[in-house]
C-alpha cells in the first residue's frame, strides 16, 4: 500500500487579467502550501478504480478528481490493473483550499510510484492540467506563481515563517459562479510583483501588505458572511486577512504562536471550521 500527503494551498495573491475565448480566465496568482493535509492511500486492485472517503460529501465515482487522475494514467499508459484510492479528508471540501486538486495531484505522484511509470513532476503536472487548473501547482506544492489559467508554474522562495488561521464559513461556493460574477473592468489588481519581492526578501510585514484577491469582492457580494469573518479576524489581532481562491475560506496571518489562540478561540464561537496551521512553503519531492 502506498500513501501520499496532499496539502492544502492558500492564495497570497490572485489576479485576473482577462477572460479567454475558451471560457477560462487568464490569472496570475501566488500560492503556497499549508500544513493542513489530506492523506491518500493507494491499494492495488485487479481492475477498475474505486474511491473510499472519510468525508460523506465527497463523490466516490468518476466525479472525484482523484478518480480522474488514476483514469488518465491508466488510459495513457495502458495499465490493465486497478487501484483502490482511500481519501482521509482533513481539508474542508469546496473551501477554496484546493482539497480535491491536491488529492488528484497526490494520486498522480503515488501511482507514478506504484505503477513504476518513471514520470517527472513536470510530466505529472502536464497530465494534471487536463483535469483541473489548480492540479499542476498541487503536484509540486511549495510556493509558486501560477499563470495562464493556473497551470503555468514558476517556483518562488519559501515565505517567511508564520502562522495561518483558516476559517471556513458553512456555505458552498461554486468556483465557476465566482469567476462568472467578475466585472473585468472594475478589478482592483493585487501587486503580484510586490508580493514576489516580499517573498524573495523574506519580509513578513511586506508580505502582509501585499496580499490581495480579485475574486474576494465577488464572493463577498454573494456571501456577506465572508466579509464579517474577515473583520472579526482582524479584530482578534491578525496582521492581515484574505479570502483564499474563490472562497469561502478566509485566512489570517500572524508571526508568533502566542497570537494564534486569541483569533482561534474568538472565531471558534461562531464559525464551525477553524484551523491553526503553519505555512509549509517547501516543494514536494518525488519519493
Ligand atoms: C480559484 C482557484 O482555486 C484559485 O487557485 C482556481 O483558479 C480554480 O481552480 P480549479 O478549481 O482547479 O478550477 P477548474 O476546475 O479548472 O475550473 C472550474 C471553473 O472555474 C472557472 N475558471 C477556473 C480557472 C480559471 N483560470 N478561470 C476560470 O474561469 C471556469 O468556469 C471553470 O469551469
Ligand atoms: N477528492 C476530492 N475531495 C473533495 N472534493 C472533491 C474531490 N473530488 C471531487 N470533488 C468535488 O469538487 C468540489 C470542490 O471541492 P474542493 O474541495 O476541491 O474545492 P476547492 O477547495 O474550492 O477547490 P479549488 O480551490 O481548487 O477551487 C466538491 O464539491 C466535490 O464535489
Amino acid at each position: 500500500m502506498i500513501s501520499e500527503k496532499a496539502p492544502a494551498k492558500i492564495n497570497l495573491t490572485l489576479d485576473v487579467l482577462q477572460k479567454r475565448p475558451d471560457g477560462f480566465h487568464e490569472v496570475e496568482m501566488i500560492m503556497t502550501t499549508v500544513d493542513l493535509a489530506d492523506r491518500i492511500w493507494l491499494k492495488p486492485l485487479d481492475r477498475g478504480i474505486t474511491i473510499r472517503s472519510s468525508e460523506r460529501f465527497v463523490p466516490n465515482d468518476k466525479r472525484n478528481l482523484a478518480w480522474q487522475a488514476a483514469d488518465i494514467l491508466r488510459k495513457k499508459f495502458d495499465i490493465r490493473s486497478g487501484v483502490e484510492i482511500t481519501l482521509d479528508k482533513n481539508i474542508p471540501v469546496a473551501a477554496g483550499l484546493a482539497g480535491g486538486s491536491s488529492d488528484a495531484a497526490a494520486t498522480l505522484r503515488g501511482l507514478n510510484r506504484m505503477w513504476n511509470l518513471g514520470l517527472s513532476l513536470d510530466e505529472l503536472a502536464v497530465l494534471g492540467a487536463s483535469i483541473g487548473s489548480d492540479i499542476p501547482f498541487c503536484v509540486y506544492g511549495g510556493t509558486a506563481l501560477a499563470s495562464g489559467r493556473g497551470e503555468q508554474i514558476q517556483h518562488l522562495s519559501v515565505p517567511p515563517n508564520c502562522w495561518v488561521v483558516l476559517a471556513k464559513p458553512p456555505i458552498s461556493v461554486s468556483t465557476a459562479d465566482i469567476y462568472g460574477g467578475l466585472d473585468i473592468q472594475s478589478i482592483e489588481h493585487p501587486d503580484t510583483a510586490g508580493m514576489m519581492e516580499a517573498l524573495a526578501s523574506a519580509d513578513y510585514e511586506n508580505m502582509c501588505k501585499k496580499v490581495g484577491n480579485a475574486l474576494e469582492p465577488v464572493t463577498m457580494r454573494l456571501h456577506p458572511q465572508v466579509s464579517v469573518l474577515k473583520e472579526q479576524m482582524l479584530k482578534f489581532g491578525a496582521d492581515t486577512v484574505l479570502m483564499s481562491g474563490s472562497g469561502p475560506t478566509v485566512f489570517g496571518l500572524v508571526e508568533h504562536e502566542s497570537q494564534v489562540a486569541r483569533i482561534y478561540n474568538g472565531l471558534k464561537g461562531f464559525c464551525p471550521e477553524v484551523y491553526a496551521v503553519r505555512m509549509m512553503g517547501e516543494r514536494i519531492n518525488l519519493a
